[in-house]
């Protein structure tokens, strides 16, 4: 039997979408004849992401929609508009995140990863379901191997990418998702060469706790980092496959891309 999700006219939401890991995303999709919306809090690069992705892959493929993760009426409106343009959503990306963990900032990074993330992962729960007029579907949440793996320096981070691992899991096992063949994933890179790496590879403070930019500098040589397409791989990989579901997809410069599940006690 043929195992494979064909993407040719799928519709796809990608949050995150205007730059970076998400940005690469929005791009393998659309190579793959998938229609895509970029949901964004940044107008500007949103916009002209969207420009230039339309002028590579054609006005009616690409839209942007102006969303912030951490707003329920924003972030449902994008889910409207998506199923409105596109005609119905068939792929969640939840990749929008962020750094930080200053006495000033740990909190949002909590805000965005974690309760934004959950946000989109029951938004896409709801909307792909058959019984709200939804056909199934992939879900995919970006995480970290920083969410399996501890690290010092960032763990207000890591503890938002481990839970967004153990949501995954959870709705993974639900009635809900078997019942609408809902498939769902969860994405763990280790450095990936975008705008956030590259504040953090700068000398961003605010991005760890003890701001020792040397130890910072060993860790990500001693990690290595992935360029955007080949983190683009792993998710069309996780998308076509689909007898990949309730899997962790750890993604590594050294170590190339690592499936896994995580082992369940019995009790
Ligand atoms: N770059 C890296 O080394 C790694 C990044 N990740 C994760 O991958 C995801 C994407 O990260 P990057 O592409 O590196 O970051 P990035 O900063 O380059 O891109 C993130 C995008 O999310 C958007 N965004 C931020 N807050 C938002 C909000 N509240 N609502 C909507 N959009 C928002 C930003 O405007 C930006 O366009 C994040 O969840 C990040 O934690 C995971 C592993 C490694
Ligand atoms: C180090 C925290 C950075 C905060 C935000 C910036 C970039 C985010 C990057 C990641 O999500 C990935 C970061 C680190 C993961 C790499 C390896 C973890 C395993 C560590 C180990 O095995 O020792």
């Amino acid at each position: 039997m043929d195992r494979r999700m064909h993407l040719v006219g799928k519709v796809a939401l990608v949050t995150g979408g205007a730059s970076g890991m998400g940005c690469g995303f929005a791009e393998a999709l659309l190579k793959a004849a998938a229609k895509v919306c970029i949901a964004d809090i940044n107008v500007e690069t949103g916009v002209a992401t969207e420009s230039d992705l339309r002028q590579q892959y054609g006005h009616e493929n690409v839209m942007f929609s102006k969303c912030n993760i951490t707003s329920a009426t924003e972030f449902e409106a994008v889910f409207k508009r998506t199923k409105e343009a596109f005609g119905g959503i068939d792929i969640v990306v939840n990749n929008a995140g962020i750094g930080g963990e200053t006495d000033e900032n740990w909190e949002q990074t909590v805000d965005v990863n974690m309760k934004g993330t959950l946000r989109g992962l029951r938004l896409a729960m709801y909307y792909l379901s058959v019984e709200h007029g939804g056909r199934g579907g992939c879900i995919v949440n970006v995480a970290s191997m920083t969410g399996l793996n501890p690290n010092p320096l960032s763990p207000v981070y890591g503890c938002t990418k481990a839970g967004i691992i153990h949501a995954t899991r959870c709705y993974v096992v639900s009635e809900a998702a078997k019942k609408s063949n809902i498939r769902l994933n969860v994405l763990c890179p280790a450095f990936v060469d975008t705008p956030m790496f590259r504040r953090l590879a700068a000398g961003d403070a605010t991005q760890t706790i003890g701001g020792d930019q040397t130890a910072v500098t060993a860790f990500i040589e001693r990690i290595g980092v992935l360029s955007t397409e080949e983190v683009s791989v792993a998710l069309i990989d996780i998308l076509t496959d689909e007898t990949r579901n309730g899997l962790i997809l750890r993604c590594a410069k050294k170590t190339g891309n690592v499936y896994s599940t995580l082992t369940v006690q019995d009790v």
